[in-house]
């Protein structure tokens, strides 16, 4: 019998598509072990989408939402807690909760919902956690003064969600190689793009390719942000300020997507024992300076990322204290991403 006292998180989980019905699925499903290993209670309180919202103080039953949302209802239509209407952003300044968890589509236009969906738990003191990565993008500097990455006290605010779903980038980056001086950095943070890069290789077409990615809920809401390099771009400027802490800005990163890579492209890096990637790099040019972008590259078999598989993304930090560490990652499915924000949430709320 464990004699620690349970704590009960109260969260609101704004966004349930590819991302938060899994997650909540997590939760329903290791409701016991995090009880049993870390006396935690994550009790839903408030969940949105893009019809409305559920809420109810003594808790939401995951199973009814998750029937719901199956169903390809919105949860506003569940008969007694939901309410038709109520915006992800209502949800957050009218329901009293502990815990933002935010995975609402990444726009890179405006950060929107997901940013000011942010700004509002946070200056309400609740915790937040991102699957999104818009508001990190466009709003790093802003939420970080917000929260416990530059303001001691403030609530806290995590993301490893946002670059590689369970890829550990962020706490590799920002932990594991505390006090590194950093030096070229190089990674594959799309698996979108790098799934169709794979299968074109093998002779796929790009729309096959594509609709596979879709299947397995990884693409983007509107793909062409995997397609065109954006969301490799979003997740490395959120690298560049959490990581290398240099404020950079998306219009820092040349991007070139891999829309334009062709069958002749892909067979020659084949036939050297390498591939093509959508490379994403950094690159420190002197002072504080660095060079970002992505693009599609060939790699050779020497190259730390040359057999990256079809199913993986990866990663190659260069510290001059912690010498090159190479990151590969093979959980592709949504599920990875909702299994992040758990670790961030349990980050937070520490045994
Ligand atoms: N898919 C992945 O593998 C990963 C995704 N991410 C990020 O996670 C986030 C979610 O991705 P994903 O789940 O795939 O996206 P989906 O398009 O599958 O789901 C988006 C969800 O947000 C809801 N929504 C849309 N607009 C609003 C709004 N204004 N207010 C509240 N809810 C809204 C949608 O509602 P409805 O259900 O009614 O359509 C849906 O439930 C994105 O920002 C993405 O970049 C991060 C890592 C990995
Ligand atoms: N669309 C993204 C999902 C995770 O961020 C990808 O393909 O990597």
């Amino acid at each position: 019998m464990n004699p620690r006292a349970v704590r009960t998180v109260r969260f609101l989980l704004t966004g349930l598509g590819n991302v938060g019905v899994p997650l909540l699925e997590i939760i329903q499903s290791r409701a016991s072990l995090l009880m049993e290993r870390y006396r935690l209670e994550l009790l839903p309180v408030g969940l949105a989408d893009s019809g409305g919202a559920a809420v109810s103080p003594n808790g939401l039953d995951i199973g009814a939402v998750l029937a719901v949302k199956r169903a390809r209802h919105s949860v506003a239509s569940l008969p007694v807690e939901g309410r038709p209407g109520l915006s992800g952003r209502d949800l957050v300044r009218e329901v009293k909760a502990d815990l933002l968890l935010e995975a609402t589509p990444t726009s890179f236009q405006d950060g929107q919902p997901g940013l000011d969906i942010t700004r509002d738990a946070l200056s309400r003191g609740m915790a937040a956690v991102l699957a999104s990565k818009g508001p990190l993008v466009l709003g790093f500097q802003e939420l970080a003064g917000m929260s416990d990455l530059e303001s001691p006290g403030r609530p806290p605010l995590r993301f490893s969600a946002a670059v590689g779903a369970s890829m550990p980038l962020v706490n590799v980056g920002r932990r594991d190689l505390a006090l590194g001086k950093l030096g070229r950095f190089e990674g594959v943070l799309n698996s979108t793009s790098h799934l169709l890069l794979c299968r074109m290789a093998e002779g796929r077409t790009y729309e096959a390719a594509l609709a596979e990615a879709q299947a397995l809920g990884i693409a983007e809401t509107d793909p062409t942000l995997d397609v065109d390099g954006w969301d490799t771009a979003g997740k490395l400027v959120i690298l560049a300020n959490a990581v290398m802490r240099v404020p950079t800005m998306l219009k820092d990163v040349a991007v070139t997507g891999m829309r334009g890579v062709t069958r002749a492209e892909l067979d020659a890096a084949k036939a050297k024992g390498g591939q093509v990637l959508l490379l994403a790099r950094g690159e420190p040019v002197g002072g504080e300076q660095w060079e970002w972008s992505v693009r599609p590259t060939a790699v050779d078999s020497a190259h730390p990322l040359a057999r990256l598989g079809a199913m993986e993304m990866g990663a190659v930090f260069r510290s001059d204290l912690h010498g090159v560490n190479t990151v590969i990652n093979g959980e592709q499915g949504a599920r990875g991403t909702g299994a992040a924000m758990l670790k961030d949430v349990l980050e937070i709320f520490p045994d």
